[in-house]
């Protein structure tokens, strides 16, 4: 059980003037709860109900907005906090114009008989239901653009559930980072905590469900850099594409929905020789048809005359970095990992403020999802572990001369646990979902598999062939196939 930290239970009141937004910082151990009093407030989209509270903590970065005024009550010591009137939320709320006319219209489109269509009111729009690319680079707000987007589209009469796509591999948005994942949304995406960027997800927590818990599907990466292995993350975004693909046949709604795309810093990079080239992957797998470019007008200019874009008549649309934003480290970023995985695998305990009690909490905040994980030895011989690409292996000088390494970057190879230096140890893996457990496979299909869980190494007896795993329930893993990548569980 992890504990979100202590609270103090000082509170402060915050008349906020329309348009408008409190922004907080919190420091690590520390917690904060905010009711809304009056008027009419939302946190990146998500509104808040009148008179509920709601907590936040990990050191939890974020903002209330409101459009028409109201006050708040904040309980508790953020590091930083400030009220500002600059805000890019009209700019959303125009996105949001455009994306919503464009779903009517493909929604219209897809009726059989097709209706008489009424003229969009918007020109040169793209046809087909918004599927809409966020580039920018490092700490400029895009997933928290990609959250606010589709919070406003669940939010309207019509019931949307667009599907939301995060590719940011340095964070793992429903479920451990390392992890391509997409999920279609039908309620709006809480923001309590960067354990959970995107809102729980049903991954984690098989027996403490949530009604509102997702179900993402989700591909191991591996690493936080994208570009680290660029043909492999091409292949993913390829195979994540096909899959969205086939659930857009079987759910029209969720189709003309339309979808957002989270992306790194690493998407936006140009490295030379290799100009965008996971833009131009996400542009054929996803049809995407809107790249909407935050505060950056070199990366806006190159996608106006990146050839993908011209060819497919994609629009470019570039909003305004928010000054809220936060700058972070790296330090910051190794705890957001921390806490995800912590999160997967412990759940949380939130500490409310003396003043708070359960049953006065709006949304989703988790303040008893208490997981209980298994610890289990295994046998070396129970589960076949493979790493992609060939990072563990010799140096091409030490190959014999006149010899060429035959690995390439997308080829799995086996890890022998019991080889010193496997560094299998601490190490989290992702469980592949073969439809047969146990069943004879290719070595390729690893490539292709989507994931079904995580694990972690927690001891490696090499002299008794045993490994010691921490799961997140106490299920056999016999037979079962197992990535590994960078990432690593800190104590
Ligand atoms: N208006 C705001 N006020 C306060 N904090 C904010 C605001 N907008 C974003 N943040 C916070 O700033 C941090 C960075 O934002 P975000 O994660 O959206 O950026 P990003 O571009 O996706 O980052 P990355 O480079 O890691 O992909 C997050 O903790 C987010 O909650």
């Amino acid at each position: 059980m992890s504990e979100e930290g202590s609270t103090e239970s000082q509170s402060k009141t915050w008349n906020l003037a329309p348009n408008t937004e409190y922004r907080f910082e919190l420091d690590p151990g520390t917690s904060l709860a905010i009711k809304l009093a009056s008027g009419t407030a939302e946190v990146f989209g998500s509104e808040l109900a009148e008179g509920k509270i709601y907590t936040f903590a990990s050191e939890c970065k974020a903002a209330i907005f409101t459009w028409n005024g109201c006050t708040i009550e904040v309980i508790g010591s953020p590091s930083t906090e400030y009220v500002s009137d600059e805000t890019p939320m009209f700019a959303f709320a125009n996105l949001a114009l455009i994306f919503e006319q464009m779903r009517i219209q493909a929604w219209l489109e897809q009726q059989d008989p097709k209706p008489d269509l009424p003229p969009s009111g918007i020109e040169n729009l793209p046809p087909g239901p918004p599927r809409v690319l966020v580039l920018g680079p490092e700490n400029y707000g895009k997933t928290t653009a990609c959250k606010i987007l589709t919070n406003y589209a669940v939010r309207t009469e019509a019931g949307w559930n667009p599907m939301l796509v995060n590719l940011d591999t340095s964070e793992g948005g429903w479920t451990v980072p390392g992890t391509i994942s997409a999920c279609p949304v039908d309620t709006p995406i809480p923001t309590y905590s960067p354990a959970n960027p995107l809102g729980s997800s049903a991954t984690s927590a098989p027996t403490a469900l949530s009604s509102s818990a997702l179900l993402p599907l989700v591909y191991w990466y591996g690493h936080p850099d994208p570009r680290k292995k660029v043909v492999l993350m091409e292949r993913l975004i390829r195979n994540l594409g096909e899959s969205i693909d086939q659930r857009f046949e079987s759910d029209p709604k969720c189709r003309a929905s339309g979808l957002f795309i989270d992306t790194s810093s690493g998407f936006s990079l140009s490295s030379a020789g290799e100009k965008h080239r996971l833009v131009k992957a996400c542009i054929d797998a996803f049809h995407v048809n809107v790249i909407v470019v935050i505060g950056h007008e070199k990366l806006n200019m190159e996608m106006q005359k990146l050839p993908a874009v011209e060819q497919s008549n994609i629009l470019v649309l570039k909003i305004p970095k928010s000054g809220g934003v936060v700058e972070i480290d790296q330090a910051y970023r190794d705890r957001i990992i921390d806490y995800q995985l912590r999160f997967y695998f412990y759940g949380s305990n939130l500490v409310l403020p003396p003043t708070v009690s359960a049953s006065s909490l709006g949304g989703e905040a988790l303040v008893d999802l208490s997981l209980a994980p298994h610890s289990l030895v295994i046998s070396f011989d129970d589960i076949t572990i493979y790493r992609i690409g060939e990072e563990t292996m010799a140096p091409s000088s030490a190959l014999p001369i006149g010899s060429q390494r035959t690995i390439t970057e997308t080829q799995p190879t086996l890890i022998d646990p019991g080889q010193p230096g496997s560094g299998l140890l601490n190490a989290v893996l992702a469980l592949l979902a073969f439809p047969a457990e146990g069943a004879e496979h290719y070595d390729e299909e690893v490539l292709d598999r989507d994931v079904s869980g995580f694990i972690v190494i927690t001891e490696l007896d090499i002299p008794n062939r045993k490994l010691t795993i921490l799961a997140p329930s106490p299920g056999t893993l016999t037979a079962r196939t197992a990535l590994v990548g960078s990432f690593e569980w800190r104590e």
